[in-house]
């Protein structure tokens, strides 16, 4: 794919405007994988970022994209070309990183899936827009300036959107979902450790589909 400005910042909004919350997971074990995905797809939160800060990451991408056709997996975390290329093998449909290097922004270039860096300075915001990028994760949003940040980020950089994530929760979530240049917001609240090692997919359920509540403001 040779992405222009346009289809690239397309791509990320068809991502951006498919839910309001993307849960950031952490899959330790394999066989989470489809459960924990069908929980929150099926209760209104078919986008997800799978980190790639465990073994089992990619094969748990794989297993999703095979299993939960509803689903629209991204891989996170990644930090290097490799990473890239390898979640596109994986089948991820977008890739998402905690920060940007000229390295992932020159892979992305030409890469088969959109490429969504984090910033969180408006120096990193304006070598983005350098290469073309207008799309970006806010990360770590809360210890980064948070909702006054982004405030202030709306007036030189009008034609952006974000993805706020990093020390979000249900209670802070409302307040992002309510500012103009906010897309979507990442967050882990919605899987608490708790309910992941029990495997209690209801109550995830449950704080996934509350998730999709918090945008009626
Ligand atoms: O691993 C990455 O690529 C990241 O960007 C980090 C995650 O986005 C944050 O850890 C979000 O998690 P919470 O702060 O628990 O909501």
């Amino acid at each position: 794919m040779n992405w222009t400005s346009a289809s690239r910042n397309a791509a990320v909004d068809a991502v951006f405007d498919a839910a309001p919350i993307v849960p950031v997971l952490s899959i330790e074990r394999l066989e989470d994988a489809v459960p924990l995905a069908r929980a929150l797809a099926d209760n209104g939160l078919p986008v997800l970022e799978v980190t790639l800060r465990t073994g089992v990451a990619r094969a748990a991408i794989e297993r999703i994209v095979r299993e939960v056709p509803n689903a629209i997996v991204g891989a996170g975390t990644v930090l290097r070309p490799d990473d890239l290329r390898s979640v596109i093998d994986a089948g991820a449909v977008f890739a998402i990183a905690p920060g940007s290097t000229d390295a992932l922004y020159e892979a992305a270039a030409d890469a088969a899936i959109p490429f969504i860096p984090a910033i969180a300075t408006a120096s990193e915001l304006m070598r983005g827009l350098d290469h073309g990028h207008a799309r970006f994760k806010f990360f770590p949003a809360e210890s980064s300036g948070g909702i006054a940040a982004l405030k202030s980020f709306a007036g030189p950089f009008a034609q952006v959107r974000f993805c706020p994530t990093g020390g979000i929760d249900a209670a802070k979530a409302p307040a992002y979902l309510a500012l103009p240049n906010v897309a979507t917001v990442g967050g882990s609240w919605m899987v608490p450790k708790a309910a992941l090692d029990a495997g209690d997919w209801t109550t995830i359920g449950r704080l996934a589909a509350e998730c999709t509540r918090l945008r009626a403001r």
